[in-house]
Formats: C-alpha cells, sequence, structure tokens
C-alpha cells in the first residue's frame, strides 16, 4: 500500500482525467443494471397485458440508457488511456531522472538490464493494469452489491440458488489468486536474467566470435529462456484457471435457476419476465465476479512491478551533490590525508588503507601497481565518483566534498579506463567535454592528444564515429577520450591507463604534449614504466597500500618492486602488464 500512495503522486497532471474516467465508469455501470428491470417490465406488464405502446415507451428507454452507456463507456476508454499514458510517462520520466542524480555507488547497487526492464516492462505493466483494471475495479463491486440486492428484490426465493453457489466459486478464485500472485514476482526476477543474458551477449558479441564461444553463450540463453517460459507457463497457467471454475458455476448456477425458477413460473408465482430479469442478474453478478478475480491477478502482477520501480525511485543517492558548495577549483593541488576506501558499507576489507598523498599543481605524477591494487579507486576519489570512506581528499586545498560536485569535476577532468563515445561526429563528441568549443580549439586538442595523425583519415570532424564509437580502432577511441579532457580545461586530469591501446612512440608524443600544459596536474596510472619515468612523482601501490613514492631514479635506486618493473620491461621487451 505504501508503494502504491508513493507512486499515486505521479498521476499529477492527470487527476481530472482520472476523475472524469471514474465518473463516466459509474454512469455506464448504473445504465447497464437498469436494463433487466426495463426488460422484466416489457415482458411482465407490457407483454401480459397487450399493452404495445408500454412496450415501444419501454424498449425506447432501454435504446437511450443502452446509448447512455455506450457513450460512457467510450468516454471512460478515452480518459482512462489518457490517464494511464500520462501516469506511465511521468513515473518513466521521474525513475530517469532519479538515475540521473545516482552516485557510482548506487549504479553498482542495480544491475543495468534490470533498470531497463523497470523503466520498461514495468511500467508497461503498471500502464496496462491502469487501462484494463480500473475499469472492472470500480464497476464490479457496484455491480455485485446492486445485481445482489436487485435480484434478491425480484425473487428472494430464486436467490438463494445462488447464495448456495456462491460461496464455493469465492473459494476457489481466491485460492486461484493466492496461488498466483507471488508468482508475478519470480516471473519479474527471470525476466530480469533474460535481459541480463541477452544485453550482455549483445555487447560481448564480437568477443564471443573471436573466442568461437557461440555454443556456450547460446546454451545459456536456451536455459534462462527456458526458465522464462516456464515460469511463464506456472503463472499463467494458474491464473487462467478462472475461466473454468466461473463457467462451471455459471451452469450450475443457470441449472439450478432454470429448475426452480421454472416450477415457481409454472405454480404463477413469478413471471418469466421475472425469471428471465433475475437470469440477467445473475450473470452480471457472475460477470463481476470473474472480473474481481481477474483484475487481482492483473493488480498483483502491478504491484510487483510498482514494488520494483519503488526501488530505483526510494535508492536514495548515495553521495551528497552539494550545490551550494564552491563554483570553481582554482588551482591544481591534490592531496590524500589518511584514506581509506571501500566501495560498500558491507565489504570486508578495505580496497585503500590509510593512503597519504601530496601532488604539486602543475606536476605530473604516474602512479603504478599490480592489478587490483586500488589504482582506479585512487583516483576515482578526486572528482568523487565515490567518497572516501574515511579520511579526506582535498583538490585546489578544498575538501572535495565542499564543491558543488559539478564544478568539481569540471575542475577535475577525467580520462577513464573504459571509454566511451557515443553516436554522432567526431565534433558532436569531443564538445562532450565543453559543449561551446571553437573547431579552432578542438583541433587544437586534437594535437595534444595525437587525434591529428588519423583525424583527416576518418573524414575530420564531421565523420560519423558510429554507434558507441564503433567505427574506430581502440587506440583512436583512446586519442579521442583523451581530446575529449582537454577540452574542457580541467586544473586536474586522470589518465587511467588511457593509453593502453596506443604505440609506445605515440604514447611518448602525447605525454610530451601535455608536458606542455604547465598550470594542469596530470595524474596517470599506467603498467608501462616507460610511460611514467618522466614523471615528477611515481607512487607505487601494493595492495590498497602506498609502497613508496620518489623519481624514476629514486625509486630505481632504492625500491625492489619498481627494480624489477623496470628490468622485466626492459630485458624482454614485454611493454605492457608488466606489474601484474
Ligand atoms: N565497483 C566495485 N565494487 C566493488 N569492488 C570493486 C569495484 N571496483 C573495483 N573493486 C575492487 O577493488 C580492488 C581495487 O580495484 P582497482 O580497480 O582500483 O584496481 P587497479 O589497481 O586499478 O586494477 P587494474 O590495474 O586491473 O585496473 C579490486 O580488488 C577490485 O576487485
Amino acid at each position: 500500500m505504501e508503494d502504491l500512495r508513493y507512486v499515486a503522486r505521479y498521476m499529477r497532471g492527470y487527476r481530472l482525467d482520472m476523475l472524469a474516467a471514474t465518473l463516466l465508469i459509474m454512469g455506464e455501470t448504473v445504465a447497464e443494471l437498469a436494463i433487466p428491470f426495463l426488460m422484466a417490465r416489457i415482458v411482465d406488464v407490457g407483454i401480459v397485458s397487450g399493452s404495445l405502446s408500454l412496450v415501444l415507451a419501454t424498449g425506447r428507454r432501454m435504446v437511450v440508457v443502452a446509448l447512455l452507456a455506450g457513450v460512457c463507456g467510450l468516454g471512460y476508454s478515452r480518459f482512462s488511456a489518457k490517464a494511464a499514458m500520462g501516469f506511465g510517462a511521468n513515473l518513466r520520466e521521474a525513475e530517469y531522472a532519479h538515475l540521473q542524480e545516482y552516485a557510482f555507488a548506487n549504479l553498482d547497487e542495480f544491475e543495468s538490464s534490470s533498470l531497463v526492464t523497470r523503466l520498461t516492462t514495468d511500467i508497461t505493466v503498471i500502464q496496462n493494469a491502469f487501462v484494463m483494471g480500473v475499469r472492472p475495479l470500480l464497476r464490479s463491486p457496484v455491480m455485485l452489491v446492486a445485481g445482489l440486492v436487485l435480484a434478491c428484490a425480484m425473487s428472494a426465493r430464486l436467490a438463494v440458488v445462488f447464495f448456495v453457489i456462491l460461496p464455493f466459486l469465492a473459494v476457489a478464485l481466491g485460492l486461484i489468486v493466492h496461488h498466483v500472485a507471488p508468482q508475478y514476482a519470480v516471473l519479474q526476477g527471470v525476466m530480469d536474467r533474460l535481459n541480463e543474458t541477452l544485453q550482455e551477449d549483445l555487447v560481448a558479441i564480437r568477443a564471443i566470435k573471436a573466442y568461437v564461444r557461440e555454443g556456450h553463450v547460446a546454451k545459456r540463453f536456451e536455459d534462462v529462456n527456458a526458465a522464462l517460459a516456464d515460469t511463464a507457463t506456472h503463472t499463467f497457467g494458474g491464473a487462467v484457471l478462472n475461466m473454468p471454475a466461473f463457467q462451471a458455476a455459471m451452469a450450475v448456477t443457470n441449472v439450478g435457476l432454470l429448475w426452480f425458477g421454472g416450477q415457481m413460473v409454472s405454480s404463477g408465482e413469478i413471471g418469466v419476465g421475472t425469471l428471465t430479469g433475475f437470469m440477467s442478474y445473475v450473470l452480471l453478478i457472475m460477470n463481476s465476479l470473474n472480473m474481481i478475480s481477474s483484475v487481482f491477478l492483473l493488480l498483483a502482477r502491478a504491484v510487483t512491478s510498482v514494488g520494483r520501480v519503488c526501488e530505483v525511485l526510494r535508492e536514495k543517492p548515495a553521495m551528497d551533490p552539494n550545490p551550494t558548495g564552491a563554483k570553481e577549483v582554482t588551482d591544481g593541488s591534490v592531496e590524500l590525508r589518511d584514506v581509506s576506501f571501500k566501495y560498500s558499507a558491507t565489504a570486508r576489507r578495505n580496497v585503500l588503507e590509510h593512503v597519504s598523498l601530496r601532488f604539486e599543481p602543475g606536476s605530473t605524477v604516474g602512479i603504478l601497481g599490480g592489478t587490483g591494487s586500488g589504482k582506479s579507486s585512487l583516483v576515482q576519489l578526486l572528482p568523487r565518483l565515490y567518497d572516501a570512506t574515511e579520511g579526506a581528499v582535498l583538490v585546489g586545498g578544498r575538501d572535495v566534498r565542499d564543491y558543488d560536485v559539478h564544478a568539481l569535476r569540471a575542475g577535475v577532468g577525467m580520462v577513464l579506463q573504459k571509454n566511451v563515445l557515443f553516436s554522432g561526429t567526431v565534433r558532436d563528441n569531443l564538445r562532450w567535454g565543453n559543449p561551446g568549443a571553437t573547431d579552432q580549439e578542438i583541433l587544437q586538442a586534437c594535437r595534444v592528444a595525437c587525434v591529428d595523425e588519423f583525424l583527416d583519415r576518418i573524414g575530420g570532424l564531421d565523420a560519423d564515429l558510429g554507434h558507441g564509437g564503433g567505427n574506430v580502432s581502440g587506440g583512436q577511441k583512446q586519442r579521442l577520450c583523451i581530446a575529449r579532457t582537454l577540452l574542457a580545461h580541467p586544473k586536474v586530469m586522470v589518465f587511467d591507463d588511457s593509453t593502453s591501446a596506443v604505440d609506445t612512440a605515440t604514447d611518448a608524443r602525447i605525454r610530451a604534449g601535455l608536458a606542455r600544459l604547465r598550470d594542469v596536474t596530470k595524474v596517470i596510472i599506467a603498467q608501462r614504466v616507460s610511460s611514467v619515468m618522466d614523471a615528477d612523482q611515481i607512487v607505487i601501490l601494493d595492495d590498497g597500500r602506498v609502497h613508496a613514492t620518489g623519481t624514476h631514479a629514486q625509486l630505481l635506486a632504492s625500491d625492489p618492486i619498481y627494480q624489477e618493473l623496470y628490468r622485466s620491461q626492459n630485458t624482454t621487451g614485454d611493454d605492457g602488464n608488466g606489474s601484474e
């Protein structure tokens, strides 16, 4: 209920449509309830007394009432569809906007495939429940109660027949709903798994082909697809049982009514019109019971989806973006004061332990360390992609939490390890770093990042990069990402292994270009010693701790890890992954 109340706020803008739909459905219900009464009157009064004028007058009234019911029904469809679609759009928009506020730590909580399902399928389920569920939900209880009262008013003795059958039907329908409702949560979970598998397979399709793993992934997909088919069969197989239950009850009731009603008609206790009118009400009552059970099933599924959507909406952003904080990073100094860090509060060990470091403005800092030693984790603390668990991170002499996070991230540019480009031209992509950049500024950044070496070949700034930057090579992609960050003119630039796919000569040229940016602090994570040996300071991380710091000469003279790294990369000619 709390979840339903929570999402109800997203009805804003569509409340009047909802009210109109409710009133129209009430109008339709009342009109439909009047029809059996008018019918009984035609048969019992009009035909029995032979009054054609009464038959015609009542018939005309029946036509008007039926038309009214039709108009109300049509009006309801229009308003409810508008309200449902608007409600769905509001919900999707709210989910999307809230997702933008998520910190990296929040994104670690949800699979992206599950987020896609929660933004699409779950909202469609809620919308469908709205369009198809509100009508029976509002109509059926009224129909049920009114039908029972009117049928009893027509003949209390006949009503006994379905009062005997009704409890059996109610128990059968209750059992079906009780069995099927929890299945929907399972079904949505399996749907998430299917989406996850599909997404992973499509993203990695090139690797799958390269490693000839088509058979393996096809088997994985078949398994989860079969699980979805099984769960859906089980769930919907249970749900459709309410139809035969309802029809069996209807058949037994009709036989009972015809048996007892026929006897009452022969004895003159009731007229034929009363019997047919009564049977119409019974049909109404049974139909409303059927509708109530169907709507429960529909709502049970929608409630599961509402819960899943609420989980996204209620997730608290793990980071306060501090919009009133400092608006500019004034210099490129960086300091980590006794910083410890773990990705989640429940993680057993810290990824970084008591790290204290200082980088001077404009200096070049190299970070080396084995796989998983915490290099990426460390640099992600600078633009507050994550917050330190203990200790403080300072940029420009100020705690990073004191900045407006957007200003901080404008001041600390980062070329991520996993580079991402978007569909569009080279110009569009590079302007992500600085939307107002002129072509001249873009070309200048391209020169520093050595993009100019291949720019003309791919078609210049107007070249289309294709979906996810698929039209360029890995090394070209890395260089474009460096140019994009350069264009933002940050005070601190972090390169997280961002030249790993670039040849050593180009890497050296990029470093020479960067060295000319005197007021920018450059933090370079690298696997190759050659990428950082000219740095003012080299930091060696080992298992989340600072193992050593110094210049190339100092470390080469005193540090065994650095000596080993240098030796292995220089003697074997292995210029990559030597730190593992
Ligand atoms: N999002 C995350 N959630 C939980 N743990 C993580 C996450 N990212 C990294 N880790 C863990 O943190 C530790 C440090 O990882 P990190 O990526 O910082 O290492 P790294 O030195 O950059 O490694 P590499 O050179 O392979 O990129 C690893 O044990 C890793 O499993």
